[in-house]
């Protein structure tokens, strides 16, 4: 059913609106790449980044960050271009603290424009404060691995897919789009190798109850093209190419090979967590996401847009960070402070 056929291809034009990009060369090293070379002409024009710091970033801090801090986080990444922001999760608060000031956040936000805010559901109950919150897009989250499942949902796999179709149905009635993320798909801490039959099972019953996007997640960032390759291509049979997205943790420094590798088989958009805050309290020892600094500074180098203009969310990372009372830790951010350093030797 998927088609490996890459739809944006360099130079072939863009369906988004693309912004002017920080060009300055202290951050951008401008492209020398040949469109027709044969390793990157598969590469994208456009990749859409899913910023989930607020969300993904902040869920696993021990410390409650205050709401206003939050809603400063979503503006300043909002003004750096980025056009998804995933703001918070409507689940429980006894198990995710952290986010137990969801509805604060989106009333904070409700008249921030130019972003769209994407919430975490897991049940109908959530679907139903996020609505209320005004949300106008959900995210449900599956996993591949029983075991996680049960650790992060408290659930089998098929008991929650049966939840999420309740939520999909819900939000079909009220036109919210749906995404859907899974979990663990190449590696699970309890389980280990997850096999890619499984994702592709998931993917499959995710898609066919209406999510409108996939997000693939490596939670505990133990991939590397070796096994994310078979994975994509087993959940590539099931779902369009243009429904999927990738959600690489940097546990083992693989992230950004893993999304270049993501990228040259067709898909294009990637989350990422401002700073490379991150990583799932029911994942112990999972290091933070991909820092979307990061992932700019390489997307920059490649000659793909993305909207984002690095110095700006650089701000961003630095707020964060000194709000969270450490250094900034992309090595974008960490190459600059000290090459600025440097510089005033
Ligand atoms: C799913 C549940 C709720 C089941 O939790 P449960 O305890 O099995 O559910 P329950 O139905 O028995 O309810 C227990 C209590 O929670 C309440 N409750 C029930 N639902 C909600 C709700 N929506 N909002 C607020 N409260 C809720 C409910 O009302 C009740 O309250 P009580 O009567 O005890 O006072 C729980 O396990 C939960 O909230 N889990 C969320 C865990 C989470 O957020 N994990 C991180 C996100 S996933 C992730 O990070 C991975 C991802 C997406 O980034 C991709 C990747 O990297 O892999």
């Amino acid at each position: 059913m998927g088609s490996r056929a890459p739809k944006l291809l360099h130079g072939n034009g863009n369906r988004s609106p693309i912004n002017k990009q920080s060009t300055s060369s202290a951050y951008h090293y401008s492209s020398n790449c040949n469109p027709t070379n044969q390793v990157l002409r598969n590469l994208p024009a456009y990749v859409n980044i899913v910023e989930v710091g607020p969300r993904d970033g902040l869920q696993n801090e021990k410390e409650i960050v205050p709401t206003a801090v939050k809603v400063q986080l979503i503006k300043m990444l909002v003004s750096s271009g980025l056009n998804v922001v995933e703001a918070t999760s409507f689940v429980s608060p006894k198990w995710v603290p952290q986010l137990a000031d969801a509805k604060d956040v989106m009333d904070a936000i409700r008249n921030v424009q130019g972003a769209r805010f994407p919430v975490l559901t897991p049940n109908l109950k959530g679907f139903e404060a996020a609505i209320s919150a005004g949300a106008k897009e959900v995210a449900i989250f599956a996993s591949a691995s029983e075991s996680f499942s049960k650790s992060n949902i408290n659930c089998s796999i098929e008991d929650s897919l049966a939840r999420f179709t309740d939520v999909a149905s819900a939000a079909k009635e009220l036109s919210v789009p749906v995404r859907g993320y899974i979990s663990c798909v190449v590696g699970c801490p309890v389980e280990g190798t997850v096999p890619p039959s499984k994702v592709a099972y998931v993917a499959k019953q995710l898609f066919d109850m209406g999510c409108s996007e996939i997000s693939l997640g490596d939670t505990i960032g133990v991939g590397t093209p070796g096994t994310v390759i078979p994975m994509l291509e087993n959940v590539m049979n099931v779902v369009p190419l243009d429904k999927l997205a990738v959600h690489f943790h940097d546990t083992y420094g693989q992230a950004l090979s893993n999304i270049l590798t993501s990228l040259q088989m067709g898909i294009s958009t990637v989350d990422s967590s401002v700073s490379g805050l991150g990583g799932c309290p029911y994942a112990k020892g999972a290091s933070g996401n991909v820092a979307t600094e990061d992932v700019v500074y390489m997307l920059n180098g490649l000659g793909i847009q993305t909207n984002v203009d690095l110095e700006k969310l650089m701000l961003a990372g630095g707020f964060i960070c000194k709000h969270l009372k450490r250094p900034p830790s992309s090595k974008t951010a960490v190459a600059l402070s000290s090459k600025k350093a440097n510089s005033k030797l």
